[in-house]
């Protein structure tokens, strides 16, 4: 597996703070993937989002992009913001122009993006994000789902490498997080932009994702795929993460002796899809 960031053994501790908001993390994100970074309030989820793309720089251990150091020099940092995008939880933190068209620009413009080109870009980010009819509209005056969208457009229209998400579906309705979502699929499907998400939502990160790390108090416990991650009840419960419901449903099914083919689902969906067939092809064979 080929590897788009590493962090070896990462610490960082807030001025003032006696605990470490990261204490030793050695975490590698795998390229092209969608990731889902999962831990209680506080465990250190942002301190790390704000490592990846150099804002903070660790006490002690290191970042890597592409097996090179992070150098943090000012033209080091000038070109790892263009590869490396972040969003926000709360838009408001993010979108600074007063309406939505120079929001989505702003970015452009300090990239060094050529005039021409920055128009070119945004135009065609206003019609994917579905954002035409507001271009000239104040930012203030927008919904949250909105804004948000906004945001993850201001991010997108650079091209990252790698897209950091902060609970993006934080106040979002299950519509808005449904377009969301999908918007993030087509980004995906289109662009193979390698995704780390942050959430509290257990069940979306397994529908969602290919990779899950788990965080708890500053530490990396586990990582790996869905289907590993998730059987390690163990430790999911005795931290109090638990287990996603469909995964739950799954195992159960899949623990008895006349479901045992169950193939294990992404979605409720594919669980539906699966148990009818199952249910068709018995009622045949039972004639
Ligand atoms: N600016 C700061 N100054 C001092 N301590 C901070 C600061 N920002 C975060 N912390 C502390 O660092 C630890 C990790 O915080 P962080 O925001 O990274 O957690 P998180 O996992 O993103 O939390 P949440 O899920 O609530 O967003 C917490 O104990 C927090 O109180």
């Amino acid at each position: 597996m080929a590897w788009l960031v590493e962090m070896e053994e990462v610490s960082y501790t807030y001025p003032g703070s006696a605990d470490p908001a990261l204490d030793r993390v050695t975490l590698r994100i795998p390229r092209g993937k969608r990731c889902a970074l999962l831990g209680h309030n506080g465990c250190g989820k942002s301190t790390l989002f704000l490592h990846l793309n150099g804002i903070y720089r660790p006490d002690c251990g290191r970042v890597k992009w592409g097996g090179e150091v992070y150098t943090y020099g000012r033209a080091y940092l000038a070109e790892l913001r263009k590869k490396v995008g972040l969003v926000f939880q709360d838009p408001e933190q993010q979108l600074i122009a007063s309406t939505v068209m120079e929001d989505i620009s702003y970015g452009l413009y300090n990239a060094g993006v050529s005039n021409a080109e920055a128009a070119q870009r945004v135009e065609a980010a206003l019609i994917r994000f579905g954002l035409e009819e507001l271009r000239e509209r104040p930012v203030h005056h927008l919904s949250l789902g909105q804004k948000k969208q906004i945001a993850l457009a201001g991010v997108m229209i650079l091209r990252p490498e790698l897209l950091l998400l902060d609970e993006p579906t934080a106040y979002l309705d299950p519509l808005h997080t449904k377009l969301l979502l999908k918007e993030l699929e087509t980004i995906y499907q289109e662009e193979g932009t390698t995704m780390l998400m942050a959430t509290h939502d257990i069940d979306l990160a397994y529908e969602w994702a290919d990779w899950i790390f788990i965080m708890h108090k500053g530490r990396l416990l586990l990582e790996g795929p869905p289907e590993y991650v998730f059987a390690r009840r163990d430790v999911m419960e005795e931290i109090g993460l638990g287990i996603p419901l469909l995964f739950d449903v799954w195992e159960a099914l899949a623990s008895s002796s006349f479901l045992g083919s169950l193939k294990r689902p992404h979605t409720v969906a594919d669980l539906r899809y699966q148990l009818k067939k199952y249910l068709v092809e018995n009622k045949r064979k039972m004639g």
